[in-house]
């Protein structure tokens, strides 16, 4: 029988020895993985050291081996090894930059392993290496490992181009190297040998302006998320150009308004890794020296230069290219023109992933063929200076008299300046046909003014009055919601057009929108359009520019129709409207149209509030509650600024029973919110206006606010608006004043408090019933606002629910969550369409 001890004793004699060497087995287990991860990072920095000392005198080799044979054999290489400290070695980095570099097998057409480029590898002076650069943010030099996604856009209306822009995102780098190189590129970084860095193409993807949204690629570049960390962008564009309408137009107006946006950074695609655009044209039919071939592509080259940049870092990876469909004599045809540009451009995408960087300097890269953006932003400087206050230079001007006409021999009186603060009778008369040839333009068409305001999109219509589609009148005609007067008053914004009689304005206010283009002055001296002209041109102008936006993705086709009747105009815009002689005249003929009036004005000019007649709406600016905040935000011209402020506070109190009277208050954090509730409050106590509508400052990245020290930092988030609203509301009810809070707007920070004479039957009726209100025009007898009172508001749009009509629908835009908002989003900051009128 086998003895039942062999086992106890056999497991006692290991447990034996492993307490007597279980030590050193643990040391000897511990060298010999140490000594394995040395001698492996070894072997890797070797061949690092060894291919980057190669490539300085080798010329470009491709698929080098791991280790190669001649690196072995090479001393220079062995010295470097020697000269290699195991302590700075980065075994992180290293064992990234391997997992980076294998095949990925998602890519369909990868080859069998990543492609390595050894050879000239950029030399990049410290001066241009990312890094904070007179305080922006360098962005042209991509470094580390990133993918390069394409996105090529095209327009096409009879076909042509669609077929190209398909033939490209088949054709892009196939002839060379097959589909989407994959570079594995050595790169030195800090002086240190690195791991190979990896550089994707990804396939290209193509898109139809017009199917897209255009604001999702053109405001800014897509958003980095999640899944597509690491990738740089390159935007080709391909189009036609088309004298009529084209889908190229909205295109080319939506590139051009996002420049100008005053909300929106004047470069916001600068992160774009490049782009280049070709165009299609018929120069026999549309020759070049009439400025006609390839015109569309010629500008929409020149926008995105600008959105990428400008003259101090335009993103243009490659000059623009044209194809001519019907070429005379010898000129290349479309084909070859259109294959010549993608070589071209396969070249220098390649270089681009190879060196991170685009290659030249920025000035290298302006458009030439295009249309020099230097001196097109020279001229927009030159434009910021021809603003000229007419106060500041009153004093220069030599006081002239009489003037001598040249060709008669004649003498005749010098234009009199008509003084802004006289009575509208008598400014009538000196505006009268005797005066008129004396008197200059405020925006004549050949000066830099009328270019500016027209490159801001507006319609300059005769002399000083201009009209401009607001976002939310896009936003309204592709279902998207109305701005807050919606909400607050029923006003569907692609029913309201937005206009002003006079450009001119007497302040200079820090977060004006105007970009310091329109004149400022305190008496009007220019000549004085008619009423009815105005009148007809603004209509025109508006629905020219409704037109225009047929081609939009998602225009309703019902909105779009309803659009072609004005039933709503906002007097705001830029300028102030009661600065125009006429405007009582002006305001008949809306009301006579069946239009009703919002009018804005900036309680600078007593006298013509006072001669005001009936608007549907009259709203005062309220930038400030006391003297020197006025100052600081409004900037006003007239010295006696606060003396006509508080005027204009008597006269809203007195025309509270027979108009609609609005505060519009402004807030900048840090200028006019943290202790001015007390002044408000005053303000409203002395005025008491029917309405207080509080709105949140937009940014406006404009050098005046920027020169006033307004920042984002200024703008508030709307929790901070909605607690100065009820701090605000708090104050007034301690008051014993009669007011409350009824709706409000989050989707563009507006609150509206009003007076409880508009508080019936224990609900809120601050919509308003336009009918009835031209109806007691036509009557001809004064009546109170609130013979026109609407109907309740509905529940979505009271204090506390948000403001946003349920039957629109509600878009953010790419990268922009709910969050932005119910998170707090900061007013203007948000989302898409934050902005709004006077
Ligand atoms: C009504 C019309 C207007 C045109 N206007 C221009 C023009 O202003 N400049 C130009 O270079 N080509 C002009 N063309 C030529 C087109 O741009 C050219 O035929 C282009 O290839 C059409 O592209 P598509 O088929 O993609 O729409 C025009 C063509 C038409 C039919
Ligand atoms: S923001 Fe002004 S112009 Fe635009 S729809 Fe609203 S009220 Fe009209």
């Amino acid at each position: 029988m086998a003895s039942p001890n062999p086992p106890s004793s056999w497991t006692t004699l290991v447990l034996d020895a492993w307490h007597e060497h279980r030590i050193a087995i643990f040391v000897s287990a511990l060298a010999t993985v140490a000594l394995f991860r040395l001698y492996s990072s070894l072997r890797r920095l070797l061949y690092q050291e060894t291919k980057s000392i190669d490539s300085l005198s080798a010329k470009p080799k491709l698929d080098a081996p791991f280790l190669s044979a001649e690196s072995e054999k090479n001393p220079a290489a062995k010295t470097a090894v020697s000269r290699l400290d195991p302590s700075e070695v980065d075994i992180e980095r290293i064992s990234r930059s391997v997992k980076q570099s294998a095949p990925n097998p998602s890519a369909g057409k990868a080859k069998a392993g990543p492609k390595r480029i050894a050879g000239k590898k950029p030399q990049i002076s410290p001066s241009r290496r990312p890094g904070k650069q007179n305080g922006r943010v360098a962005t042209d030099i991509h470094e580390g490992d990133f993918d390069v996604q394409v996105l090529i856009f095209y327009s096409s209306l009879t076909g042509s181009t669609a077929q190209y822009a398909k033939d490209l995102k088949e054709s892009l780098f196939s002839a060379t190297e097959g589909p989407y190189p994959k570079l594995s590129i050595e790169t030195p970084s800090n002086g240190l040998p690195a791991a190979p860095i990896s550089r994707n193409f990804l396939p290209a993807q193509l898109y139809n302006l017009e199917e897209i949204e255009l604001d999702d690629y053109f405001i800014s570049p897509p958003k980095a998320e999640e899944d597509v960390k690491g990738v740089k962008y390159i935007y080709l564009v391909v189009t036609p150009s088309y004298e009529t309408d084209s889908p190229v137009a909205p295109f080319l107006e939506h590139l051009q308004e996002t420049h100008h946006d005053f909300r929106i950074d004047t470069a916001p695609l600068r992160s774009l890794a490049g782009f280049s655009v070709f165009g299609f044209g018929d120069s026999s039919e549309w020759p070049s020296s009439e400025g006609k071939f390839c015109q569309d592509a010629i500008n929409v080259d020149k926008w995105l230069g600008k959105l990428t940049g400008g003259r101090s870092g335009s993103r243009r990876l490659f000059p623009l290219g044209m194809g001519d469909m019907n070429p005379s004599g010898e000129g290349p045809g479309a084909d070859e023109s259109f294959k010549e540009w993608r070589i071209h451009l396969e070249e220098a995408m390649r270089e681009y992933a190879e060196t991170g960087s685009l290659g030249g300097s920025p000035e290298s890269r302006t458009a030439v063929e295009s249309g020099d953006e230097d001196s097109e932003l020279e001229d927009e400087d030159a434009e910021a200076e021809d603003v000229v206050d007419l106060e500041d230079i009153s004093g220069m001007i030599p006081k002239k008299t009489s003037r001598k006409d040249d060709s008669t021999g004649t003498v005749k009186p010098a234009p009199l300046p008509i003084d802004f603060t006289t009575p509208a009778g008598k400014l009538a008369l000196a505006a009268g046909e005797g005066q008129a040839e004396h008197r200059k333009e405020m925006v004549p068409k050949d000066g830099v003014t009328y270019s500016a305001l027209t490159k801001q999109g507006y319609t300059i219509v005769g002399s000083h009055s201009g009209v401009k589609i607001c976002r939310w009148t896009k936003s309204a005609l592709r279902g998207r919601g109305s701005c807050y007067k919606f909400s607050f008053y029923g006003i569907r914004s692609h029913l309201c057009m937005e206009t002003t009689p006079s450009l001119s304005c007497s302040n200079k206010c820090v977060f004006c929108w105007r970009h310091g283009t329109n004149p400022v002055g305190t008496t009007w001296r220019w000549k004085v359009d008619a009423p009815d002209v105005i009148f007809r041109g603004v209509v025109e102008g508006h629905y020219r520019k409704i037109k225009m936006l047929k081609g939009v993705p998602g225009v309703r086709a019902d909105r779009f129709a309803e659009a072609f009747r004005i039933r709503h105009c906002a007097l705001s815009l830029v300028g102030e409207p009661i600065f125009y002689p006429y405007i009582n005249e002006f305001l008949a003929l809306l009301h006579g149209s069946k239009i009703s009036s919002f009018l804005v004005c900036n309680a600078q000019h007593p006298a013509q509030l006072r001669a005001l007649g009936p608007v549907t709406q009259l709203y005062v600016s309220i930038d400030a509650s006391n003297r020197d905040s006025l100052k600081r935000i409004d900037r006003p011209l007239h010295r006696d600024f606060w003396e006509r402020f508080q005027e204009c506070m008597d006269i809203i109190r007195e025309k509270r029973d027979v108009q609609r009277t609005v505060f519009r208050l402004t807030l900048v954090k840090g200028f006019n919110v943290e202790d001015e509730v007390q002044g408000y409050a005053d303000l409203v106590e002395r005025a008491l206006p029917n309405f207080v509508e509080v709105k949140g400052v937009t940014y406006c990245g404009t050098s005046t606010a920027a020169d006033a020290g307004l920042t984002m930092g200024n703008v508030p988030f709307y929790e901070e608006v909605a607690d100065f609203v009820v701090r605000l509301d708090k104050e007034l009810t301690r008051r014993g004043l009669e007011y409350g809070i009824a709706a409000e707007h989050a989707h563009s920070c507006c609150i509206l408090i009003a007076s409880k004479r508009f508080h019936v039957n224990g609900k809120w009726h601050t919509l308003i019933d336009y009918e009835k209100f031209f109806k007691l025009l036509e009557e001809g007898r004064e009546f109170s606002p609130v013979e026109y009172i609407g109907e309740a508001n509905p529940e979505w749009a009271l204090f506390g629910n948000g403001g946003f009509n349920p039957e629109d629908e509600r878009v953010y835009r790419k990268g922009k969550g709910p969050k932005a908002v119910a998170a707090g989003g900061a007013c203007g900051a948000g989302e898409e369409e934050s902005g709004g009128c006077g």
